[in-house]
């Protein structure tokens, strides 16, 4: 989309005289942007109040206040104004909190091609708005803010779960269909950083056009530049005939790039190019191609300490930040391991067109809750599609859930039960594996029939309990 930016009001807040300089001389003269310059905080606090500029350009690192609390007080003061934060702080950690309270863009000051980027920013910032109709500041979720319900069902569709960590996915999700804003998605293998990426091109108003994964673990390192710029023929040995690369065949739509933090830092010069420009040019190539694509990026590494190791550009990751979106593992959505559960095992039955859907006995349920899924969703999606082949009458017991051996016993030492609810469970087991044969059990166990009843019975009555809490 085309911005006009005749007339773009910038609020700028700069303490220190060499930026206020060049700040005027980047953007002061061009007539598109009304500028007005503050050095004091007060000063500016008070005329945000009353006036409401497009676009704020602030510092961060002001005496006596913390960069979150300060653009709290921004956002307070003026909820419609877009923030751009200029700083020569450089900590991800903090600058991903800011991104969380709403700022649309972090620019770092002491990079030669600065004037470009501001100017990309202020773009950016307006379309935003144009794009949302809504405060940039209102990007990034707050729980007092009212949440469009419609946007959060759609993708409650293909991404199942309820659980209160994934309510704050689910928060972000909500601001990405109606701007192109690049998501960074963060998570542990098999969280569903994918189904997700998917979600949102689905979501997007970009919805009709291609949606590209590429995952950049899987492509040997000296085929990866080709595979996403693409090259011409001849472009070098073996180039033997024009390849559209990535980029080209996701324009109009997503480019799904997984696994970033495994790119080369060579290739990571390439791509923040690339994603600044806003164009490529194939290997081989003097033909300049605009793109206008939206990208995602997926890694399970922490980024943040990649780009202090210095295997990550820095300049990338604050580009490629966009909204960030951490995926939590299984573990921590207990709540929704059964819903997930029920959701593959009616998938499942579709699949293989059974007359009677497949079902999980309490048993089951309870041993499937056991459990840490290091592998995370993909492992319980296995393990439920085994278990649903394994067990009889379409029913699957506790004895048709089976987890990796050497996890087992790990995950059942980690839920840190009392001996009598171990025991419970044993019981409980070996009721399912045995059909519920007493005597069997007892014999099994190599203990009194008596006994097992006496356990039954106690189980029972906890289970009453249970039940008359809900
Ligand atoms: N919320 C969800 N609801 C339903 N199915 C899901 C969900 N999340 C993931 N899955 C399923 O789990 C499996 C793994 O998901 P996905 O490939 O998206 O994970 P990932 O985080 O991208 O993994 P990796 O990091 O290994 O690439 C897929 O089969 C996917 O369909």
């Amino acid at each position: 989309m085309h911005i006009e930016e005749k007339d773009t009001k910038l609020f700028i807040i700069e303490q220190d005289e060499y930026y206020q300089k060049m700040f005027r001389h980047y953007l002061g003269d061009n007539p598109a942007y009304q500028l007005t310059l503050f050095h004091d905080r007060q000063t500016f606090i008070h005329r945000l109040k009353q006036e409401t500029p497009e676009v704020i350009f602030t510092d961060i690192h002001f005496t006596n206040i913390d960069p979150i609390q300060w653009i709290q007080e921004i956002k307070a003061s003026c909820p419609m104004g877009n923030i751009i934060v200029t700083s020569t702080i450089k900590e991800p950690n903090i600058i991903i909190s800011l991104f969380k309270e709403g700022i649309v863009d972090y620019i770092i000051k002491d990079q030669h091609n600065l004037q470009p980027l501001l100017h990309q920013s202020i773009c950016r910032a307006k379309s935003l708005r144009l794009n949302t109709r809504e405060t940039t500041s209102t990007i990034f979720q707050k729980e007092h803010i009212p949440l469009d319900a419609r946007i959060r069902e759609r993708f409650k569709k293909t991404i199942i779960g309820d659980s209160s960590s994934m309510e704050k996915v689910f928060n972000l999700l909500e601001k990405t269909p109606n701007n192109n804003i690049t998501v960074s998605l963060f998570g542990e293998t098999g969280t569903g950083k994918e189904v997700v990426a998917h979600a949102i091109h689905q979501q997007s108003n970009r919805s009709k056009g291609p949606f590209v994964a590429v995952n950049i673990s899987a492509i040997p390192e000296q085929l990866l530049e080709s595979e996403l710029f693409g090259h011409e023929k001849g472009a070098f040995t073996g180039a033997i005939s024009r390849r559209v690369g990535k980029f080209e065949e996701a324009n109009g739509g997503t480019l799904f790039l997984d696994e970033i933090g495994e790119m080369s830092i060579h290739l990571q010069s390439k791509l923040l190019r690339v994603v600044q420009e806003k164009e490529l040019t194939r290997i081989g190539s003097n033909e300049t191609i605009r793109l206008d694509v939206r990208i995602i990026t997926a890694t399970h590494r922490n980024l943040s300490q990649e780009v202090k190791k210095g295997n990550f550009r820095e300049d990338l990751f604050y580009r490629l930040m966009g909204i960030p979106i951490e995926l939590p593992p299984l573990r921590k959505r207990e709540d929704d391991i059964l819903k997930i559960s029920h959701f593959f095992i009616k998938e499942f039955s579709k699949e293989n067109r059974l007359e009677k859907d497949v079902s999980l006995s309490k048993g089951a349920e309870r041993k499937l809750m056991s459990y840490q899924y290091p592998g995370n969703i993909r492992e319980l999606k296995a393990i439920i599609e085994l278990a649903a082949v394994m067990c009889n009458d379409n029913n699957i017991r506790e004895k048709d859930i089976q987890f990796p051996q050497t996890e087992d016993m790990e995950s059942l030492i980690l839920q840190e039960k009392t001996l009598k609810e171990y025991t419970f469970q044993i019981v409980e087991y070996f009721m399912d594996k045995y059909n519920n044969n007493v005597l069997d059990v007892a014999k099994r166990l190599n203990i009194g029939k008596s006994t097992i009843y006496r356990y039954l019975k106690d189980m029972e009555e906890v289970e009453d309990k249970e039940m008359s809490r809900l």
